[in-house]
């Protein structure tokens, strides 16, 4: 192992102590979550053996770091769930919101029901299907995804699933600003406001999260 190698592992571990002390104080089951993706959700293939080691790091702590703009009620959708990533530990965070995890493939929808009843998070909805097919199902007050889609096709996918006001909270990297540079047209066509790229923080010193947040100002016909 190089030195830098060395450095890098040490970052990750002290990361990951700061991270689960924080969580484990704080919301007990984000901790749980951490245990079971870890254990069973490795065992049903729903996370890489890989992972397992960068787990609080790259996983958890950035799925945590939509929570502060999210509101503390009413309904919170997080579109292509997958593993839970960040719907379950949303709804972990934000224990008196509704939070509608939606989901198309089966086998993570098993996961995703089976992980929220162990964890005895009642405030989790699993819906099997696209996201598209709930436009006008129900008007959330916000909708997060991660590593679903560029930001042009996940403004399509998900500001039809606000309601007016309702916040759409995006995880994204390096290429938040171009991403919003080419979902210019379509944020306005489906009555998103200006995309605002945010440097999101859990852990103090940590800064590399990038949230872009959109709020649907206008819905056609109101
Ligand atoms: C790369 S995975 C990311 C999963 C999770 N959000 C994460 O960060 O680990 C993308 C997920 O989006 C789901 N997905 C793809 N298209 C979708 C759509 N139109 N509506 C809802 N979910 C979708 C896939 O089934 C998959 O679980």
């Amino acid at each position: 192992m190089t030195e830098a190698a060395h450095q890098l592992a040490d970052r990750e571990i002290g990361l990951s102590q700061a991270s689960r002390d924080y969580f484990g104080l704080a919301f007990p089951a984000v901790e749980a979550f951490a245990d079971a993706l870890a254990s069973e959700g490795e065992v049903r293939g729903l996370i890489g053996p890989r992972e397992i080691d960068r787990l609080w790091t790259r996983h958890l702590f950035n799925s945590a770091a939509v929570v502060p703009f999210l509101p503390t009620s009413g309904v919170i959708a997080d579109v292509g769930s997958g593993a839970g990533l960040p719907g379950i530990v949303v709804a972990a965070m934000r224990p008196e919101a509704e939070v509608v995890l939606i989901e198309p493939m089966d086998r993570r929808c098993v996961w995703l029901r089976w992980v929220a009843d162990e964890l005895g998070l009642e405030n989790v909805d699993v819906r099997r299907g696209r996201a598209e097919e709930y436009h006008g199902a129900f008007e959330a007050d916000a909708v997060t995804a991660r590593a679903v889609a560029a930001l042009d096709k996940l403004a399509r996918l998900t500001l039809p699933l606000l309601g007016r006001g309702g916040v759409l909270v995006a995880l994204k990297g390096r290429s938040a600003e171009q991403e919003v540079a080419a979902a210019t047209k379509t944020l306005r066509r489906f009555g998103g406001g200006p995309a605002e790229v945010l440097q999101a923080s859990t852990i103090e010193g940590v800064d590399d999260t990038v949230v872009v947040r959109v709020a649907r100002e206008t819905i056609k016909g109101s």
